[in-house]
């Protein structure tokens, strides 16, 4: 191994396979303070300028440490395996020096077929990573034609994107596969063209039944194609593919995906939990979100459909409003919902990530995967995982509701793993009632607890108090027992109604007008009735001087982040942490006496509130 290049940055451990040397000694060839020292930025990597600008244009300044290991690699055409966990940063470790490749090296005009593949599992991957692509090409002004490839296209479709050929295709496996199969792609023209492979979420790809697709697509790729393969945890799954498609690659392994405590859960997120029982946590996300404890863009987490729809539901009672986003949606309004989150047009966001409950028994493998892997392997954990959860990248979330906890401590990990991404900062609160307990047991031993003991890792969310929550009871069961399941049916049938007119009847209009899309809204109200104006605020007479206190500290933080991203903002990162409201504050109140005069203040008016309370309710 030719050391000077191969030093391991952050703790990346950097093997050639094939290599004997343990990994603790390649770890500790290095000092923590030779890899500070090491600390290249895109330029030192030798980034192409016009990468770095749109990179800058994105606000990304610095590599991550997967891309600082990953980069230098690919750009002298290693085979690369790249493992990190999830939010570190993969996509643009294998995109950045992919696109440097194809504008050094353009593409010949001879080419049958692309210079690069990028194979992902889900179609929201595709979309994904085909519009992280296209941004940086437009943003560096160069000519490479970029195209996605979707199971739901047409023979035509597929024959009119595959013309030219493109640079760049970006598809699942099972639409090459029909592409090869149906004669649009030729064989001998991947073996002529393609120089690139990229298998990105890897880990994903075999469970999600692609096997057989990639083997038969495999067998057509040349031995001098360089291949990467992306994934966020290690498993035999990707093992075989390495066996499959990879000559003797580079191995980047980020400590962080061993498999054991902290190494699996990114370390940017703080992890709170609140113990309820099943019909108490509607009362309990309400003083989260209405006395506003947790910092926005919020992503919720359900394990069914009708729950998603019976949370929106109740929200909008509240005047809180939502989407929802599930399997169920057509393709178009799931990708725009996205977007929209995303542009951050909504700051609620409730998803169902489990592929059981998405009942539509279609055997579509990009919106079905997970489910037709569970009669593969019954046993694996990733099981319950649909494509809105894996590798998609929620922009600026800052907190992870598990309204129900999910059914894999895996799935938990990946649905933490939607915020705090890159060198942002996340909060994940996770509401468990006590059939959820075993599962809770689980995700706490996978971070190397022991059962039963306090976790190290999830602290009990300290910013809602008793009081809090019961101020808000009799409004809370009030509205719940109105949403019934029969309004709930009908408001998911109503909302899939809407989704699908949209989808269908605009889409062409969409095609043309790009710009209208923001008319479009997702979060709009399905409840018949509307709320009642009393419920839209929270009267301060119910609130706690305690809860205030926590409510404006979760706003002050929210200031003091801005929009900015942090990592711009020099020292930020280091002041933001010590002051974290959730590591210092309590809903105890605080441990030093306030000064007497305030006490008395708060007592008297806490008293008066009680009063108004009583005559109110
Ligand atoms: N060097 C960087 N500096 C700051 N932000 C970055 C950097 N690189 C990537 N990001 C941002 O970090 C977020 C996460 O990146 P990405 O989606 O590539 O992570 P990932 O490792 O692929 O995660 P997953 O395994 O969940 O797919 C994205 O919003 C991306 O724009």
């Amino acid at each position: 191994m030719a050391k000077s290049k191969l030093k391991p940055e952050n703790n990346t451990v950097i093997q050639q396979e094939g290599e004997n040397k343990p990994q603790e000694q390649v770890e500790n060839e290095h000092t923590q303070q030779e890899e500070e020292e090491e600390e290249k930025n895109f330029e030192e990597l030798g980034i192409d300028p016009r990468l770095i600008r749109a990179l800058s244009k994105k606000s990304i300044e610095k590599p991550t440490p997967i891309q600082r290991a990953a980069i230098p690699l690919i750009l002298e055409g290693k085979d690369v395996v790249a493992r990190a966990k999830t939010g570190s940063g993969k996509t643009f470790a294998y995109l950045v020096p992919l696109l440097q490749k194809l504008f050094s090296d353009m593409p010949s005009k001879k080419n049958l077929a692309p210079t690069a593949f990028i194979l992902v599992p889900t179609r929201e991957l595709c979309q994904q990573v085909y519009s992280e692509v296209m941004s940086l090409i437009e943003l560096c002004r160069v000519q490479l034609k970029v195209v996605q490839l979707t199971s739901s296209m047409s023979a035509s479709d597929l024959k009119t994107a595959l013309a030219g050929p493109p640079d760049i295709l970006v598809s699942t496996p099972a639409c090459v596969q029909k592409s090869l199969s149906s004669g649009i792609l030729l064989a001998k023209a991947i073996q002529d063209s393609l120089s690139v492979l990229v298998l990105d979420e890897a880990d994903l790809l075999l469970s999600y039944g692609y096997e057989d697709d990639l083997k038969a697509f495999t067998a057509h790729v040349p031995k001098r194609c360089q291949c990467l393969l992306m994934s966020a945890t290690s498993s035999t799954d990707v093992d075989k593919l390495k066996k499959l498609v990879l000559h003797n690659p580079y191995i980047l392994t980020l400590p962080e995906v061993g498999d054991v405590k902290d190494d699996v859960i990114p370390k940017n997120v703080q992890q709170f939990y609140i113990s309820c029982s099943a019909r108490d946590k509607l009362v309990h996300i309400l003083a989260l979100l209405k006395l506003e404890l947790v910092q926005k863009k919020v992503l919720i987490y359900t394990n069914t459909i009708d729950m998603s729809y019976r949370l929106k539901l109740f929200f909008e009672q509240f005047g809180i409003k939502s989407a929802v986003l599930n399997a169920e949606l057509p393709q178009n309004s799931r990708l725009h919902i996205l977007e929209e989150f995303n542009a951050g047009l909504f700051d609620y966001l409730i998803a169902n990530d489990d592929s059981q409950s998405t009942a539509t028994g279609k055997n579509d493998k990009e919106n079905h995967g997970a489910g037709k892997k569970s009669k593969k392997h019954p046993k694996r954990k990733l099981d319950g995982e649909f494509g809105v959860v894996r590798g998609i990248d929620f922009k600026n979330v800052h907190t992870v509701i598990n309204y129900d906890m999910p059914r894999t401590a895996t799935g938990y990990v990946h649905r933490i793993g939607r915020t705090g991404r890159a060198y942002n900062t996340g909060a994940s609160v996770s509401l468990i009632s006590s059939e959820e307990m075993e599962i809770f047991e689980e995700i706490k031993s996978i971070l190397g607890e022991n059962d039963g003991e306090d976790s190290k890792f999830i602290a009990p969310f300290p910013l809602l108090s008793k009081n809090a929550v019961e101020s808000l009871r009799y409004r809370a069961e009030d509205v719940a027992r109105s949403v019934t399941k029969i309004a709930v049916k009908e408001s998911r049938a109503q909302d899939l109604r809407n989704e699908i007119l949209n989808s269908q009847k605009l889409k062409a209009h969409f095609q043309d007008n790009p710009k209208d899309l923001d008319l479009l809204k997702h979060d709009i109200v399905l409840s018949k009735k509307d709320p009642a104006p009393h419920l839209r605020d929270v009267p301060e007479y119910l609130l706690d001087p305690t809860t205030q206190e926590a409510s404006k500290i979760v706003k002050l933080a929210r200031a003091a982040m801005g929009n900015t991203n942090p990592v711009r903002r020099k020292g930020f990162k280091g002041k933001f942490r010590s002051k974290n409201p959730l590591k210092t504050f309590s809903s105890e109140g605080p441990k030093r006496a306030p000064k007497a005069g305030v006490k008395r203040k708060g007592k008297d008016k806490d008293e008066g509130q009680r009063r108004k309370k009583k005559q109110s309710i």
